[in-house]
């Protein structure tokens, strides 16, 4: 029996990730939330002839403690879009209160759940996630996860674009580490479970890296206006949290990757920090997952000059990104702890 929920699941990425989940065999109960439409989505979907139980809560009468209730896995797709000329970072000053009050949410009624965070900039809500679970108590480094999956996906794309074989795409794998968001999205090529052609050239190997880290920007800029990637996200969403599913249910080996708190593995993390050259909290990188989420941080591995050099421009970025989801928490408590108790 698991339980999948979705928290902002009336939104251009919840709805069709809601979707995949109901056709997950895997997954029995599948519980949708969101400040909108969340009972018309649910009986849609609860038509479809997959096992799963499909129920849909709003706000009122306790509608997200009612579908947090028992979660084994809960995804958050919650919060704004971006449009053309912004940044992700731009979507913080509304995400990050939205991501919090979820977050608490988790913490009070379902804090052993696997929490999958979606909504952007994801390089500092997933630290808000952290922060407000160590508040309540019942932080485990172990179980709370940003959802990169998309720049894998579309690295593995634009790589058999340049192979020039579409067919190849899902078997191509390729590690991208780091964070979400332009230059902290760090495509390691040379470690492509297919390798480029020897003879790419510099600006064409310039170009596919640019690619990977802008891919978002593509979107945002041919939707021009209308939100980002929902679909292509919707389907990353519903690959990732697939893996967890199974991990969950006692699947072993499986292995994805992820934007996760590096105290997750200390011995991981030690390795990762050596190979870094720096200390980060966070970070993307191939990790191993077990019933009780992650247990084992990657290396990683061999990365050419040019790689180390697009790391060195990642790291202080991400570190302000981490710092800010981190400060954002501390903040919040700071007031509310001055405009009284029952304020969180
Ligand atoms: N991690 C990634 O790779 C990735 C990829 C694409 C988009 N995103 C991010 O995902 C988020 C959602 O994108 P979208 O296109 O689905 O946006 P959207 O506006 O279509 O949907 C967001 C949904 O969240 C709901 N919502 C808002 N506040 C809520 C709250 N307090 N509780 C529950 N639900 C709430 C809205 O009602 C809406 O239905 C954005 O922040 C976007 O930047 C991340
Ligand atoms: O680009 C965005 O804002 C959405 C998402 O993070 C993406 O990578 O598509």
């Amino acid at each position: 029996m698991v339980k999948a929920v979705v928290l902002g699941a009336a939104g251009g990425i919840g709805q069709p990730l809601a979707l995949l989940l109901k056709c997950n065999l895997h997954i029995t109960e599948l519980g949708l939330y969101d400040i909108v439409n969340t009972p018309g989505v649910a009986a849609d979907l609860s038509h479809i002839s997959t096992p799963a139980k499909v129920e849909g809560y709003l706000p009122p009468d306790d509608g997200l403690k009612k579908t947090l209730t028992g979660a084994d896995v809960v995804v958050i797709p919650a919060g704004v879009p971006r449009k053309p000329g912004m940044t992700r970072d731009d979507l913080f000053k509304i995400n990050a209160g939205i991501v919090k009050d979820l977050a608490t949410g988790i913490a009070t009624t379902a804090p052993k759940a696997m929490v999958l965070v979606i909504s952007n900039p994801v390089n500092s809500t997933v630290p808000i996630v952290a922060e407000v679970f160590k508040k309540h108590g019942v932080y485990d480094p172990k179980r709370i996860f940003g959802v990169t999956t998309l720049d894998v996906v579309r690295a593995s794309t634009f790589v058999a674009d340049v192979l020039g074989d579409v067919r190849m795409s899902k078997q191509i794998v390729v590690p991208v580490v780091g964070g979400h968001s332009g230059v902290t999205i760090v495509p390691l090529l040379s470690q492509s479970s297919h390798p480029l052609p020897p003879n790419l050239s510099t600006s064409d190997y310039q170009k596919l890296v640019q690619r990977v880290q802008f891919g978002g920007d593509e979107v945002v800029k041919a939707k021009d206006g209308a939100g980002s990637a929902t679909l292509s996200m919707a389907y990353a969403g519903a690959e990732f949290a697939d893996k967890v599913v199974r991990a969950v249910k006692g699947e072993k080996g499986i292995n994805v990757p992820s934007y996760v708190p590096l105290a997750a593995d200390p011995a991981g993390a030690a390795q990762l920090t050596k190979d870094l050259g720096k200390e980060l909290e966070f970070f993307s990188n191939t990790v191993e997952l077990g019933t009780e989420g992650v247990v084992r941080i990657h290396p990683l591995g061999p990365v050419t000059d040019k790689e180390r050099e697009l790391l060195q421009t990642a790291l202080p970025e991400l570190e302000k990104n981490i710092q800010t989801g981190v400060n954002y928490v501390a903040e919040a408590y700071k007031k509310a702890e001055e405009d009284g108790p029952a304020r969180l």
